[in-house]
């Protein structure tokens, strides 16, 4: 029998699951970044990003679409297009709990069961189309969020893998060791891993400097024998133009739609240091993906040693 979730999921060609061990290391922007990364590298490709950080959702601000709502259709919840008011068919797709709350501000305060079952909502219920990609943006650790995702999603779907975040610092290594042996626990397969804010471009000429450690994901990388994507360096540029959203509404004032920012963000990214060098991540990305299978089953029952990781 289908489910709900397989008959949305099905079409979908390749999930991606981007993942941290650490908080703040750029998860949120790695994910905005692949996403804008592929939609300006593959012309044709349907992209869809899924924001499952229920409780810290930032991809509606970082894709300038801070102030949308859903629109419920006969035929489940329609995400909202970043690049709706460009030319031809849209075809960067979102999804956040961030476009339901009723001002940015609004906290979510969840116990696993609603999380799991806001979780299944959004598999089941966004009409997401036949999409090439769908990026899935996750808290950091490895939590119920991760967990409720590979239950829903493994039984269902055979091209289902993963992508780790880490910085270079020793602490944050750590903790993507933790992440690294979550997927192993669940044997879900690992694209590689980027190393994030590794180095600094400078303001001024966009020269790239190496004033903090790097390189400690890449060794992680080799040391796991696992491909390493590439690494991104502290770009002012970017934090400029992902948090560039105004702060929430304190006033409770209505949801206001902000037009064609998340349209800027777009063109504006393509011009950014980062873009240029993310392309290269987004390149081994889809060149990774094609052999990509789920070798053996993933293993949702094991939940206590997987969660044992965390
Ligand atoms: N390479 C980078 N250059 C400059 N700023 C960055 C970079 N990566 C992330 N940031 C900034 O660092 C902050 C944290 O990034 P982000 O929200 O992506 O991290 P996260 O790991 O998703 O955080 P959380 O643990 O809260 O989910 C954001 O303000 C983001 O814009
Ligand atoms: S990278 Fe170049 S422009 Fe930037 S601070 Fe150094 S010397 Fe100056």
């Amino acid at each position: 029998m289908t489910t709900p979730v397989a008959r949305r999921v099905n079409p979908i060609k390749h999930i991606i699951i981007v993942c941290s061990g650490k908080g703040g290391v750029g998860k949120s922007s790695v994910s905005t970044q692949l996403a804008l990364s592929l939609h300006a590298s593959s012309p044709t490709a349907h992209i869809g990003l899924l924001d499952v950080d229920l409780t810290g959702p930032s991809l509606p601000r970082m894709l300038g679409l801070d102030g949308h709502g859903i629109h419920q259709s006969s035929d489940g919840w329609v995400p909202v297009y970043a690049d709706a008011h460009g030319q031809g068919v849209p075809r960067l797709a979102c999804m956040s709990i961030g476009f339901l709350l009723k001002n940015r501000g609004d906290s979510v305060v969840w116990r696993g069961p609603k999380k799991n079952a806001m979780i299944r909502q959004f598999l089941s219920d966004v009409r997401w189309g036949e999409l090439d990609y769908l990026i899935i943006d996750t808290p950091p650790g490895t939590s119920d969020e991760h967990l409720s995702l590979l239950e829903h999603l493994a039984p269902v779907h055979s091209r289902l893998s993963a992508v780790i975040v880490t910085t270079p610092q020793a602490v944050a290594l750590l903790d993507a060791m933790k992440c690294l042996s979550f997927t192993r626990a669940v044997n879900l397969p690992v694209l590689g891993i980027i190393e994030n804010m590794s180095g600094y471009v400078c303001p001024c000429c966009g020269e790239v400097s190496n004033v903090f450690s790097t390189g400690g994901g890449e060794e992680m990388a080799k040391r796991e024998g696992l491909p390493f994507l590439g690494r991104m360096p502290l770009d002012p540029e970017l934090v400029t133009l992902l948090d560039a959203a105004e702060p929430p509404n304190e006033a409770g004032g209505g949801r206001e739609r902000s037009s064609d920012k998340a349209f800027e963000v777009i063109e504006k990214y393509r011009k950014t240091t980062s873009a240029k060098l993310f392309a290269a991540i987004a390149h081994k990305v889809m060149d990774t993906i094609g052999p990509v299978q789920v070798a053996q089953e993933i293993m949702i029952g094991d939940t206590a040693s997987a969660q044992g990781t965390s």
